[in-house]
């Protein structure tokens, strides 16, 4: 195992402190100035995706300590442990292998000795032939319909990237309509069932564990749901699949161990895509495009692998990253897609990076002296624009951004993708240069506005500028883009948590909660007043059952 190395140890950290405090008040803008190459110097092409970060404020001497920073961290010896099949998930005691789910080389995968690829393979042969058969009615319901809807009953890692993904592809889509229902609110599964057909509906239970509270509920719902239609019991199998790693409850639930599609516990949920849980995206857009998806994300494994960390895009966004959180204080990361169908993109990542990263106990049991991971939040733009970018330009806060765009739009039409793009370009740009002063009277001088009046206003119509950005220029949102783009970050995440010595591949956090909604659930459910809890909850709790009475 590569050690557990606390950075604010390293030699490297502390030339970066030093660093950072010569630097403090440099601009993103004067870097321009003294290199005009600065867009190749601070950029990659890796296939058909662009990262540009040149405008951060880093410049090469910046960057070589980061990198030397992430040689002592021994980013390279974890990286070779994930792909080599550690137990790096050592609070759980597990291999951390999503990347084996997308290994397209012919070479195995050994996990205590034993290769995980044939296993791999089968599940996606098995997925590949279902798939097929729902899309092209071989696998009829149980009056002999045709399917024609779908709907993925799963939550967090079962539930985002299925939609995630399936939402960014969508104009790869057939002729099925795929539905995704998580919240445990009855609403969800209410509305999504309200203009569905049993006999043509196929379910999807989405579920690593197969215990999770909010998706057995809704299943049980679903369930229930289709047996009143006049189905039988033994019509669940044609209607009912299982996303799973748990055989025992599946049977137990009553799905037919045929219609199983098993992944592993060295999957993380929230790295689940790749898994079985991807199903309704091959349901959704076909297996080939699925399997497309998968080769994206594995040439970026590669990528990851084997580039040069000067040129390796996941260990510089970590990096980049690590940055702002460390020296300037920035506390989130806003993700904004270019790009209608990516709408659910940052929530996704929301997930990967803040469930992975959102710990304060570091690989050697001490709680941690630095922040984690930051608070990730975005919506695709220009809607941001017209929202909140107010406070990314002219607030306190610094928020570093990345901008994710394709080229080529799957619907060019008239104005609409130049219009967008030329957004995406200006956004950056402006939060780079703002305005100063002297433009904004120039302008408004020019306008004939008098000078008692551009006095008044000239405070608030300037821009520092100096917000840093990130861009991804993709050619196109094809299924191998997309692929290559979520393991980007994926990895980015990786790197993060390797330099902040935590494990980020665990969520213990979001256990308690859990807990406790079991343990009050029962008090829900009788008439007698709560004093069990602080006084909070207990009115809380009474003031509920007050007004159902
Ligand atoms: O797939 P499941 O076992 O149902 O889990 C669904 C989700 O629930 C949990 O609470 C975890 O925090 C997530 O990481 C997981 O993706």
């Amino acid at each position: 195992m590569f050690p557990a190395i606390n950075f604010t140890t390293t030699t490297a950290y502390k030339k970066l402190q030093a660093h950072f405090g010569f630097h403090k008040e440099r601009s993103i803008k004067s870097l321009f100035e003294t290199d005009p190459d600065r867009a190749i110097h601070f950029g990659v092409v890796f296939n058909e995706i662009y990262f540009d970060f040149a405008k951060n404020n880093v410049d090469n001497e910046t960057i070589a300590l980061l990198l030397s920073l992430a040689k002592e961290c021994k980013v390279a010896e974890a990286i070779e442990a994930m792909f080599a099949a550690e137990k790096i998930n050592a609070t759980e005691d597990r291999a951390v292998l999503h990347t084996a789910l997308r290994n397209k080389s012919n070479n195995p995968v050994l996990l205590d000795g034993k290769d995980v690829m044939p296993e791999i393979k089968a599940v996606q042969g098995k997925m590949k032939s279902f798939s097929n058969a729902v899309i092209n009615g071989e696998h009829k319901g149980y009056t002999n319909k045709n399917i024609t809807d779908v709907v993925n009953i799963g939550i967090g890692g079962s539930d985002l990237g299925p939609v995630m993904a399936y939402e960014s592809l969508k104009a790869y889509r057939n002729h099925l309509n795929i539905h995704f229902v998580s919240n445990i609110d009855g609403t969800h599964i209410a509305e999504t069932l309200k203009p569905l057909n049993p006999e043509t509906t196929l379910f999807l239970v989405a579920s690593k564990t197969f215990t999770t509270q909010e998706t057995m509920t809704n299943a049980n719902t679903a369930r229930n749901w289709f047996l009143k239609s006049g189905a039988k019991e033994t019509d669940i199998a044609k209607h009912f699949a299982a996303l799973s790693t748990n055989k025992e409850g599946v049977t137990k639930f009553g799905i037919d161990p045929n219609n199983m599609f098993v992944f592993w516990d060295w999957v993380g949920g929230r790295y689940s895509l790749w898994s079985a849980i991807g199903l309704s995206i091959c349901l959704g857009i076909g297996y080939d495009n699925y399997d497309q998806l998968l080769q994206g994300a594995y040439e970026t494994d590669v990528h990851f692998r084997n580039t040069a960390f000067d040129k390796n895009i996941p260990v510089l966004q970590a990096l980049i990253g690590f940055w702002y959180m460390q020296f300037y204080g920035a506390a989130t990361h806003a993700i904004f897609p270019y790009d209608q169908y990516m709408h659910r993109f940052a929530a996704y990542f929301q997930q990967a990076d803040m469930e992975s990263n959102g710990k304060h106990m570091d690989r050697n049991g001490a709680s941690v002296t630095y922040n984690t991971g930051p608070v990730i939040w975005g919506e695709p733009g220009t809607n941001g624009q017209h929202a909140f970018y107010q406070l990314i330009h002219q607030g306190t806060r610094l928020i570093p951004c990345d901008f994710i765009a394709p080229a080529i739009s799957h619907n060019p039409i008239g104005q609409h993708h130049p219009i967008l793009l030329s957004n995406f370009f200006a956004q950056t740009e402006a939060l780079m240069n703002g305005k100063t002063a002297e433009q904004v009277s120039k302008e408004m001088m020019d306008d004939g506005v008098s000078e008692t009046d551009i006095k008044k206003v000239l405070p608030y119509r300037t821009f520092e500028g100096n917000r840093p950005t990130n861009s991804f220029l993709l050619k196109k949102i094809t299924p191998k883009n997309l692929g290559s783009l979520i393991a980007l970050y994926e990895h980015k995440i990786f790197v993060q948590g390797i330099i902040w010595n935590i494990y980020s591949f665990d969520q213990w956090g979001v256990e308690l909660g859990k807990q406790l909604a079991k343990a009050i659930l029962p008090e829900l459910e009788n008439e007698k007043e709560i004093d069990t809890h602080d006084s909070s909850t207990n009115a809380l709790i009474n003031k509920y059952k007050d007004w159902r009475k």
